[in-house]
């Protein structure tokens, strides 16, 4: 890391784009099993915020290591490597006033609070999206677990790459007791609790 380095402030801050977009900014961060369904319900609230004119983005496992992180594999330290650059994106895209939905299975508990800690108070929202392996195996949206049960894929969380569950998240979604539609409404009545909108 070079120490030659000075961080330029600019004018126009956080606080200004919150002000201009009429609400708060930060980052809700799903984390769960492949399959659980994180990414259709990061979907649901972004498109939920969309309709009501709010500024957010998602961001994806899948869709970001095809580009930024195409680089990194699923050893326990690429996807530390992939959760701290991602940690950094969102929390760029939180001071640019945005309400950023990132949806990795991030299953290491010590590397989500290291995003929590590099956000401000209140930034951060971590939702456990919970759903047994067994459930989230029939599901396979993608066909992935049958290729891992045939020994094609290693290193699969949950099978043989361990998930820590979160014991401090904001919220639990229970995607195999309640309706997709369900659990987004239920992490957009917290983003209207907590005063982000
Ligand atoms: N070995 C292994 N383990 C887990 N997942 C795997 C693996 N190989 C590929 N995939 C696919 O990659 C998606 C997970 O990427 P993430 O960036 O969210 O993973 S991590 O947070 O770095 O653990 C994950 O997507 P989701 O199913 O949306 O979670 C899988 O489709
Ligand atoms: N209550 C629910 N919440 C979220 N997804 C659900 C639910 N019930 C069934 N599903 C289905 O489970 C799958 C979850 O896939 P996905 O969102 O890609 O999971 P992940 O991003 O965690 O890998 C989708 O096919 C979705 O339609």
């Amino acid at each position: 890391m070079s120490s030659n380095l000075t961080w330029h402030q600019t004018t126009i801050k956080k606080e200004d784009y919150r002000k201009k977009n009429a609400h708060s900014s930060g980052v809700i961060w799903l984390t769960g099993l492949s399959g659980s369904g994180k990414s259709t319900i990061a979907n649901i609230v972004n498109q939920k915020l969309y309709e009501k004119s709010l500024q957010s983005y998602v961001l994806d496992g899948d869709n970001v290591r095809h580009g930024l992180n195409n680089d990194l594999g699923f050893n326990d330290s690429d996807r530390q490597e992939n959760i701290r650059r991602v940690g950094e994106v969102a929390k760029l895209f939180a001071d640019s006033g945005t309400i950023v939905l990132a949806s990795f299975i991030s299953p290491f508990q010590s590397d989500r609070d290291q995003i929590r800690q590099s956000l401000d108070e209140g930034e951060f929202i971590e939702v456990f999206v919970s759903c047994p392996l067994g459930e989230c195996e029939d599901r396979d949206p993608k066909g992935i677990y049958k290729k891992v049960r045939n020994g094609v894929i290693p290193s699969f969380t949950g099978i043989d790459s361990p998930y820590e569950e979160p014991s401090n998240s904001e919220i639990v979604v229970y995607t195999n007791q309640e309706s997709e539609e369900e659990s987004a409404d239920r992490i957009i009545q917290l983003l209207k609790d907590k005063r982000w909108i």
